[in-house]
């Protein structure tokens, strides 16, 4: 017999396996980590497993989880006293064995998804391809697989439905759940986030939905749950970040235009805020030296490629994209606008060493900052490698110093040929013999540079500095004998 409503069979079948006690979490890393360990802290939990494939990379994560330490880089408050709590309370485990994602009422995916090669903004989804057949291989009717990660709209009920129903012979949404719930944590951070942020749960059917909406609810303790469809939760995911990077594109081809007309955009941008009030508020951010990270560089062409994809997939004809012919999307543009701050940080860079007298091709540059955020050792698409990459094409030296990031645990350094891969973190050392300072990201460090000091460190009669985060007082440096030059800040000379 058919069943005429497939998400009955499919409630009836939740209904037979009751409670959720056992789940599962693929992934351990930045979001897989805490996410498991809160659901193990959840009263009433039987066991949470925290797979993680035995790989050369990753695979001794298992062992440390196992003895109730973290394998995270940076401070995490909080996590491994609960990391601890639940191994010794026996509610938490970790392991490389995925025959027993049978053994759990639900799964969540938390694996990543880079894009592997920037030219051509198409993710890699083998890692996650390569999970989904774990849990496929080991499902069982009632079960609940959520995705995690930030995928591209359509890829829940899409590519990730396929998968799991090709390699379990079952049917999503009669046999088993399946949802989308989208990770908004931010490292240093991590529980916090997961507990306060409202919690994005999206199901291929409202059954779906609702099996999800019980899974997350006992995590949260501030943040609540927003239920919606699996492909609207993968659009939120995605859309956030695009609209925080349009914003903040917004901000930089103001700031470029407050330098042409001669103006200073930060003056301009307190005349823009102090527009307050219901309706007329204006969300206006800060330009700077570009836009680097792990999300905003990503999220908007994960967002495009999902519109693609939906037209592609001939969506009925009234969801094809209607767009002003031939105009690119609004969002690639501020991605554009974005990544060519430090282009522009280049040309600031070659007009001030000019009015000192230098060319860019000989000059010697101490590029400070290499994180791509303030007080951070993230360094993951920093916008300073653009940056660094362009000047040393043109003939300068670029000396790269940042107080966070170590260049014997870095894994993107400026120049891996050389035996310190070209970064320091020792200012003194990248000071020394510069005839122009570019500051690339806003770290605290960067806020105390006296002038004076930098001068005679630098032992030059008229050096540069090139300010990308806004972070020093252009009068000082002025005083003392520095050619400035900021983005956003016109002429200051
Ligand atoms: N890190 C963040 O701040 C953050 C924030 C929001 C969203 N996200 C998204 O969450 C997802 C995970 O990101 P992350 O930072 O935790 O990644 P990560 O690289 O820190 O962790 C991924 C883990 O999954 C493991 N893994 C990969 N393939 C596997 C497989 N087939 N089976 C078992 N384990 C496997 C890896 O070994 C690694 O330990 C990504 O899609 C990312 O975009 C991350
Ligand atoms: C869970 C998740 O996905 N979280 C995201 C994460 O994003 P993130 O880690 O990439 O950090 P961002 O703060 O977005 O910075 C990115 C780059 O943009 C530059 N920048 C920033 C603001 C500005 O006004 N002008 C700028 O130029 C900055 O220097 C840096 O290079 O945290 C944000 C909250 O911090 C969240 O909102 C965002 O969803």
């Amino acid at each position: 017999m058919t069943d005429q409503h497939p998400e009955n069979h499919l409630a009836t079948r939740i209904t037979e396996r009751g409670p959720i006690r056992t789940i599962g979490v693929i992934g351990m890393g930045y979001v897989g980590i805490p996410a498991a360990v809160l659901f193990a802290d959840i009263p009433g939990i039987t066991h949470v497993y925290g797979f993680q494939r035995d790989s050369k990379t990753s695979g001794y994560k298992i062992a440390m989880l196992n003895r109730g330490e973290s394998p995270l880089k940076g401070e995490e408050p909080g996590l491994e006293p609960l990391l601890r709590k639940v191994v010794d309370a026996g509610t938490f485990s970790c392991t490389p064995d995925f025959s027993k994602i049978a053994d759990c009422d639900a799964v969540c995916l938390a694996i990543q998804t880079p894009f592997l090669d920037p030219a051509d903004l198409l993710p890699d989804f083998t890692p996650l391809i390569d999970g989904l057949r774990h849990v496929g291989r080991n499902l069982r009717p009632g079960m609940l697989v959520v995705l995690e990660s930030t995928i591209t709209p359509g890829t829940t009920a899409g590519m990730a439905r396929e998968i799991l129903e090709e390699e379990s012979g079952l049917v999503a949404g009669r046999d088993f759940a399946l949802a989308h719930a989208p990770e908004r944590v931010m490292v240093g951070r991590l529980l916090r986030n997961i507990r306060e942020h409202d919690r994005i749960v999206g199901g291929i059917d409202p059954v779906s939905t609702a099996r999800a909406v019980e899974l997350y609810t006992p995590v949260l303790t501030t943040g609540r749950v927003i239920p919606m469809t699996a492909t609207a939760a993968e659009v939120t995911k995605t859309a956030e970040n695009t609209f925080r990077d349009l914003q903040i594109a917004a901000a930089n081809q103001l700031a470029l235009y407050c330098e042409a007309m001669g103006v200073n955009f930060y003056d301009v941008r307190a005349g823009i805020d102090s527009l307050k009030g219901e309706g007329i508020t204006r969300a206006i951010l800060w330009p700077g030296a570009g836009v680097g990270g792990h999300c905003l560089t990503k999220d908007t062409y994960h967002l495009e490629r999902g519109v693609q994809l939906a037209a592609e997939a001939g969506m009925s004809a009234e969801a094809a994209l209607d767009y002003p012919e031939g105009r690119p999307s609004l969002y690639t543009l501020a991605r554009d606008i974005n990544d060519f701050m430090p282009a522009h940080m280049l040309h600031l860079t070659e007009a001030a060493l000019a009015e000192a007298g230098k060319a860019l091709s000989g000059a010697t540059i101490a590029l400070l900052g290499w994180a791509f955020i303030n007080d951070s050792d993230d360094a993951r698409n920093s916008p300073s490698e653009p940056y660094f990459k362009a000047a040393t094409a043109a003939g300068a030296a670029v000396r790269v110093h940042d107080p966070w990031v170590d260049p014997a645990t870095s894994p993107d350094l400026p120049s891996p040929d050389q035996p310190d891969g070209g970064l320091t973190m020792d200012l003194e050392q990248a000071l020394a013999g510069a005839d122009a300072v570019v500051i690339f990201t806003g770290h605290a460090a960067y806020r105390g540079l006296v002038p004076e000091d930098v001068k005679r460190l630098s032992g030059c009669e008229q050096p540069v500095i090139v300010d990308g985060r806004n972070v020093v007082e252009p009068e000082e440096w002025v005083t003392a004998g520095f050619v400035y030059k900021g983005v956003g800040r016109g002429e200051w000379n």
